[in-house]
């Protein structure tokens, strides 16, 4: 549904149906593993694969042999490890840049005291979203009280690691200790010690956190710029008006100073960049990597997160009084 109408205190910039690009991606990415003859080179390489999307994979990737054909179906390729495998710390570096150089957040006009208070909430929620969606991720991928929800729901679902077996037997003839068996709980820990993470439910930590973090960054970042477009491109329509209407008290002035327009613009890139580079890392895992289930899930917990902090603050005026909405 688009959700451009606009209310006194909220004013959406972003329509929520740009949030079916994430549906959209995924089905395309699947569709041309299925169609693509380089997709299929490599399922019909010497290693093997699990015959079916649908069904559980061994460590949550399809399609490839042991050397894959396509350079993205190599986990080692250069924009997983220094990307997507840090991808919290690009998305916490692109939101901190345009919390540096964006007006709407650090005006360097005086201002009356009670723009300064709007100011400073508007800064306090940006923070908040920021904290809620750095929650989500932490204790989807990360940790929930020991291993992260993605590994308990593995675990829950008849996975294991299959070195775990064998540490368990020497941990019976007494040569381990239950410590070492514990830390194979985790994908991470079971995969380090060379151990296979197979037989459950693998959601995808990829798709989870590439969503989350692209959804994040993109909502933030229209809110923070949308005074510039408004301003720019003199839109017109309920939005526009409204918009135009309180411009004069509320939106900061923009810092017409080369080296302000500089910064702004860079951080604009820095964070658009790291929201296309995002989106195209979540097409090669929907090409190559997880079965269609493990994809889906992975999309739709990052998808109710963002809707909970972007959308339905829009409608629900209580959420919204504390979260806020970008760039209000
Ligand atoms: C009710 C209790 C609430 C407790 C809530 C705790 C909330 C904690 C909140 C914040 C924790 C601190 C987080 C600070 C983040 C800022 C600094 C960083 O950016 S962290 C360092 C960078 N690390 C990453 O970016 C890792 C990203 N990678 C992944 O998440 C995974 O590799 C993957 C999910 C992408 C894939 O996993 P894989 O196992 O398949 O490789
Ligand atoms: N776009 C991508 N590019 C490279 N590797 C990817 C990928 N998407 C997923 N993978 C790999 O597929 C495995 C499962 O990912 P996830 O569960 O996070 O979606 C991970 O392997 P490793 O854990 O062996 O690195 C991950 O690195």
């Amino acid at each position: 549904m688009l959700a451009t109408m606009a209310t006194s205190t909220a004013r959406p910039v972003f329509p929520s149906a740009v949030l079916l690009i994430y549906p959209a991606t995924l089905l395309l990415g699947s569709l041309f593993s299925i169609i693509s003859p380089t997709a299929h080179r490599d399922l019909s390489g010497s290693s093997p694969q699990p015959a079916s999307p649908l069904a559980p994979s061994l460590a949550a990737d399809l399609h490839l042999s042991e050397s894959p054909v396509n350079y993205f179906a190599r986990k080692n390729n250069v924009f997983n490890i220094y990307f997507v495998k840090i991808g919290w710390l690009w998305t916490t570096a692109a939101f901190v840049s345009l919390f540096i150089f964006q007006p709407i957040y650090s005006s360097s006009r005086r201002e009356s005291s009670s723009h300064q208070e709007a100011r400073f909430r508007r800064t306090l929620q940006a923070i908040l979203r920021y904290a809620l969606t750095t929650t989500v991720w932490y204790l989807a991928t990360q940790w929930f009280f020991g291993p992260a929800i993605i590994d308990r729901g593995f675990v829950a679902t008849g996975g294991k690691c299959e070195r775990a077996l064998e540490k368990a037997g020497k941990m019976a003839a007494g040569q381990d200790s239950p410590t070492d068996l514990e830390t194979l709980f985790t994908a991470a820990t079971c995969k380090t010690a060379g151990g296979a993470w197979t037989g459950g439910h693998d959601i995808s930590g990829h798709v989870l956190m590439l969503v989350l973090a692209t959804g994040f960054l993109a909502f933030e970042a229209v809110g923070a710029s949308a005074p510039v477009c408004f301003s720019r491109f003199g839109l017109t329509g309920d939005g526009g008006r409204e918009r135009k209407a309180s411009d004069a008290d509320n939106t900061p002035a923009i810092d017409s100073t080369e080296t302000g327009g500089f910064a702004r613009t860079w951080s604009l890139r820095l964070v658009w960049g790291v929201v296309g580079l995002g989106w195209w890392m979540l097409f090669m895992t929907a090409i190559w990597f997880h079965t269609w289930l493990e994809k889906w899930t992975g999309l739709s917990i990052a998808l109710s997160a963002v809707y909970a902090i972007y959308i339905l603050p829009r409608r629900i005026a209580p959420l919204r009084e504390v979260v806020g909405l970008p760039g209000v």
